[in-house]
């Protein structure tokens, strides 16, 4: 597949044969992005292995390398960054263009908002309507000096040259990308500044700081907090591999009858880990070997073989902890005896896409009743033996919407189709998994890559 997203791609599915063997998938998206920009802000020379090499962490990678930090490789994963400290960036000659990725576009807000320079950040089309009040807002009140477009979208300017004051900031959502914001602006105020959330969302913000020096502090009330000032200290980072890329896989094993595979050295941090629970509580066989733990962050070997899914009512505190697994989740309850209820998760309609509707309109295209809701969806699910011997999902053609987790959940969905599933817009996939179709074909998917002539 190619890396150039300009260049169209289409996804077309065929007969799989079981899934097994053992397969490594890339390293965690959100934990590359904070590996460049804390590494650019601290004191020495870092190391980073096991990095990201899809279009989002490389955007991120790119937008320090303009605001002067050198940066060696990436090669096979591998990173040098030569930081600059806390105060070292320069102002960038160019915007700053983060393409598809809401976290470079809100990390970075709070981590600019406190620089001398002013920085004007844009982004694709998905990530030109993506909500960033979310961002503008704290950071107001912190006093930074920050413009959006129409309606709190990208462009975001930063004008620069704010002092920045220490604020008690409750998040409106469960957001880790809202959280980090505030948290990274933080570094730069007077004062000390104090997140508290709705729910508990991804905490390697907070590792990974800790991991370069940064002292902060989470009180019984849930305050997250961290006082201004603070100088980050080089380190090396080992990135282990993305639960989010592996869970395309965990469902896949789960819904092809006789798959049995092992996804090696996966980051299970507990607040990343809300797919491997909903998938044991829809009857999924899961199991975690060799835990260790590396780098301050949880990683473990996951085995998962077939198994008869049910349905059921997702628990709604899990929902933060899967928020990017949704899409496939869909697809593993279309394969599940019985209705699955998703609630709780509005956050889904502003992601790349808005993952309830693109979702619910492809698997209807497959044949599947599935209703979607404000918040959620309701899937009906086929069972083992699905519409037709075996078939969960009829064949058709589906767009991803440039949504990469859709595009991949598609061709999960191909797995257990009666006929042909051709998905569009398959390009983005390199977003974050750029070795999909590679990897998924090693471990028995039927998935070919097609550029598409307009
Ligand atoms: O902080 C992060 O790295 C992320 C947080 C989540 O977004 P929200 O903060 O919008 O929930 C998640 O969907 C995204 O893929 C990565
Ligand atoms: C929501 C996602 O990413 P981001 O917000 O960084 O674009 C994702 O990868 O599913």
């Amino acid at each position: 597949m190619s890396k150039n997203t300009s260049e169209k791609i289409k996804f077309v599915t065929s007969a799989a044969r079981p899934l097994t063997g053992e397969l490594r998938v890339p390293g965690d998206k959100s934990m590359s992005h904070r590996s460049v920009m804390f590494s650019s802000i601290a004191d020495g020379t870092s190391h980073v292995t096991g990095f990201l090499q899809g279009a989002d962490a490389m955007a991120t990678l790119n937008s320090f390398r303009a605001m002067g930090v050198e940066i060696e490789g990436p090669v096979n994963g591998e990173l040098t960054v030569h930081g600059v400290g806390v105060d070292g960036l320069k102002q960038p000659q160019i915007d700053i263009d983060l393409g598809n990725s809401g976290t470079s576009i809100r990390l970075l807000s709070g981590l600019l908002a406190g620089q001398s320079f002013p920085v004007a950040m844009v982004g694709d089309a998905s990530l030109s309507r993506r909500p960033m009040g979310r961002v503008a807002d704290p950071l107001r009140l912190m006093n930074a000096d920050i413009e959006t477009a129409e309606a709190g979208r990208p462009p975001l300017k930063l004008k620069g040259g704010a002092q920045l004051k220490a604020i008690d900031y409750p998040t409106p959502m469960a957001s880790a990308q809202v959280k980090s914001c505030v948290l990274l602006a933080g570094l730069y105020a007077d004062g000390v500044t104090r997140v508290k959330e709705p729910a508990i969302t991804r905490d390697h913000t907070e590792r990974m700081l800790s991991a370069f020096g940064v002292e902060i502090g989470k009180d019984d009330q849930g305050w997250i907090s961290i006082e201004g000032g603070q100088r980050l200290s080089a380190c090396d980072i080992d990135v282990p591999a993305d639960i989010s890329s592996a869970a395309f896989f965990m469902v896949a094993a789960s819904i092809v009858p006789g798959s049995e595979l092992l996804l090696q050295h996966v980051g299970i941090n507990p607040t990343r880990t809300g797919i491997i629970d909903i998938l044991q509580l829809m009857g999924g066989d899961i199991t975690l070997e060799n835990q260790r733990e590396i780098g301050g962050e949880p990683v473990a070997d996951i085995r998962v073989k077939a198994a008869q899914l049910k349905g059921i009512h997702i628990p709604e505190h899990l929902v933060p902890l899967a928020i990017d697994e949704f899409p496939v989740l869909f697809v593993a309850a279309a394969c599940a005896e019985g209705e699955t209820i998703l609630t709780g998760a509005e956050e889904l309609r502003v992601k790349e896409s808005d993952r309830i509707q693109v979702m619910a309109d492809g698997l209807q295209i497959l044949g599947v009743d599935a209703q979607p809701t404000a918040d959620g969806m309701v899937v009906r699910g086929a069972g083992l033996s699905g519409t037709v011997s075996g078939g969960a999902f009829g064949g058709g053609r589906v767009m991803s919407d440039h949504d990469h987790r859709i595009a991949m959940s598609f061709s999960v969905a191909g797995l257990r189709s009666t006929a042909p599933i051709e998905i569009d817009g398959c390009e983005i996939v390199a977003t974050s998994f750029p070795n999909f179709v590679e990897l998924a074909c090693k471990a028995g998917f039927g998935l070919q890559a097609v550029e598409e002539n307009e």
